[in-house]
């Protein structure tokens, strides 16, 4: 262990940091966060919000312009050496040769790794153990994404990079994924996903942080970023009864029959409203009550990041 790694430390720190294309257009700009050992922490963002641009700058691919960075304590650019045994990295195209089987494919990789799992155990550990002998090219395309995976996982990291992981998977293997990285978070490695499913990071992250042109717009947990943005309650009156009828607290949105309310004060209206309802004897069909969703709250950010660009969108 060098001097400049603290045990306790987080296991990345990324402070400031800013990167810029050939031709001068800068990806990054500025970006800081940290993520704790143990964490799974979420990147997420808009198309072309700088992602993998920071995602790579962490792997130790290339440098910054500016800021620091480091991962177990080092840098991870300078210091590759050190910090490239300790990561694992599951890329969005593994590419890997089509005509060897599964298990030749984990052997390959073996061979440039060091303190490699037996391939059997890297195998099993993604549920892949059944498929050792079949070929890659007849692999399904969720098949391949977990013998990324299990290449991710050769070297036992400590940190995993997980790009995409989920893509191309249909909802069973999502959901198989998803317990195979609660598992290795059970395990104590600290995992940095980035995905456009944001019921994944919804399902899998301790924190999250939403980039859009190359900044982070905002950062914390699910509950937290969730919390700022009004919550919904739904339903459909019977005929007769007008939206206009209902208390006027209520901001109620109507379109025929059917009211939406947006408050800040879940608990508080939705009282008001059965209130209401139940002193009126309207009965309230389909009712629907619930906090912002992590999907909602990225669509309203995404929105307003570019409403204050000048962009509109729908
Ligand atoms: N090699 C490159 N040269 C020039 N510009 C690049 C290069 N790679 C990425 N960019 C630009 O940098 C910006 C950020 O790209 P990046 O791939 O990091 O975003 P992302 O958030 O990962 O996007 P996506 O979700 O669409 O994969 C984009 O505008 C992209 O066009």
């Amino acid at each position: 262990m060098t001097s400049d790694e603290t045990p306790q430390g987080p296991a990345i720190e990324v402070d400031g940091v800013r990167r810029s294309y050939a031709g001068g257009f800068e990806a990054v700009t500025g970006v800081s966060f940290s993520v704790a050992r143990g964490e799974l922490f979420a990147l997420l963002g808009t198309n072309g919000a700088g992602k993998t641009s920071t995602v790579e700058l962490l792997e130790g691919l290339a440098r910054p312009d500016s800021g620091a960075i480091r991962v177990l304590g080092h840098d991870p650019y300078a210091d590759r050496a050190a910090v490239r045994p300790r990561i694992g990295v599951m890329l969005q195209e593994g590419g890997f040769p089509s005509d060897l089987t599964a298990a030749e494919t984990v052997r390959m990789w073996a061979g440039c790794t060091s303190g490699a799992r037996p391939t059997a155990e890297a195998l099993e550990l993604v549920g892949l153990g059944h498929r050792a002998g079949v070929r890659v090219k007849q692999l399904s395309g969720g098949e391949r994404r977990r013998l990324d995976l299990a290449l991710a996982l050769l070297g036992r990291p400590e940190v995993l990079f997980l790009d995409e992981p989920t893509t191309g998977l249909d909802a069973e293997g999502r959901r198989d994924t998803w317990e195979l990285v609660r598992r290795l978070k059970e395990d104590g490695i600290t995992v940095l996903l980035t995905t456009h499913y944001l019921e994944e990071a919804e399902a899998l992250a301790d924190r999250l942080a939403i980039m859009h042109r190359g900044r982070i717009v905002t950062t914390g947990s699910t509950a937290e970023v969730t919390a700022a943005r009004p919550a919904r309650i739904r339903f459909e009156l019977p005929a007769g009864v007008a939206p206009g009828h209902l208390p006027l607290g209520l901001r109620a949105a109507a379109e025929g029959r059917r009211v939406e309310i947006r408050t800040d004060r879940l608990q508080e209206s939705l009282t008001e409203l059965l209130c209401w309802a139940a002193e009126s004897n309207v009965p309230l069909t389909g009712l629907d009550a619930r906090s912002a969703s992590l999907e909602e709250a990225f669509l309203d950010i995404a929105k307003s990041a570019a409403e204050a660009e000048g962009v509109t969108v729908s």
